[in-house]
């Protein structure tokens, strides 16, 4: 059949990159979640940050839904970007409710210079110089990351200690999982048609993504 064995690009760069790929969806932190070994102040840090970083990510979000109401060849694209701001509408909810559980005043967390660096990379994102295909491509990537590693620590034989499951599920869940798919048959689909211009710029991305990753994991052990 006619385009069978045609490489997927995503694919492609996952096995390329495989051990930033590693570094970021198998980090200590998640480890330790899985494990249980895991420091709660730790825990509590993360979480602090990464609501910071998603309160960042909803602009960013929006940008991808501004490129893909302009340049989309498939109006089903703007029901899954649209899908993806309702789940982070209820994400910064259960921040607030999952903080005040740990005694985290999220009014006077402060971002770390990690946290920031990310962010801003994510704005840089949002400029009309950069097309719907790097975009998706980055969403997909920043999704994907959290999906595959909360995943991790509920598989069979996790050692998950159960006041931290309720967080694994929130992007360890399979319908997580099939969103995160889906914006990979959009980010494939568009690659595809890209000039190889994009398709570099987007490789890139990746990239820079990963190692955005890693480093806010590093920053939960609070050494930065
Ligand atoms: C640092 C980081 N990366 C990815 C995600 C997952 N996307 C939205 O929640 C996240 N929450 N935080």
């Amino acid at each position: 059949m006619e385009g069978t064995d045609r490489a997927v690009m995503t694919d492609t760069w996952l096995k390329k990159h495989r051990l930033i790929y590693l570094g970021a969806t198998r980090h200590p932190f998640i480890l330790g979640i899985r494990d249980g070994s895991v420091d709660l102040s730790s825990f509590k840090r993360w979480l602090g940050q990464d609501y910071i970083f998603v309160r960042a990510f909803v602009p960013f979000v929006a940008s991808v839904l501004l490129k893909a109401w302009k340049e989309s060849d498939d109006n089903a694209d703007i029901d899954v970007i649209l899908g993806g701001v309702a789940a982070l509408n209820d994400e910064i909810a259960w921040f607030k409710t999952e903080a005040s559980k740990w005694g985290v005043a999220l009014e006077s967390v402060v971002p770390q210079q990690i946290n920031l660096n990310y962010c801003r990379f994510l704005e840089s994102l949002t400029s009309p110089d950069v097309d719907y295909t790097q975009a998706i491509t980055a969403f997909w990537a920043v999704e994907t990351v959290y999906q595959e590693s909360f995943a991790h620590c509920l598989e069979e034989g996790s050692k998950t200690p159960e006041e931290l499951k309720q967080t694994c599920h929130r992007w360890g869940n399979d319908g997580f999982g099939q969103y995160c798919h889906t914006l990979k048959s959009i980010a494939d689909r568009r690659l595809e048609k890209a000039s190889k211009e994009v398709v570099a710029k987007a490789e890139l991305n990746l990239l820079s993504i990963l190692e955005h990753e890693v480093e806010f994991w590093n920053m939960s052990h609070g050494a930065v």
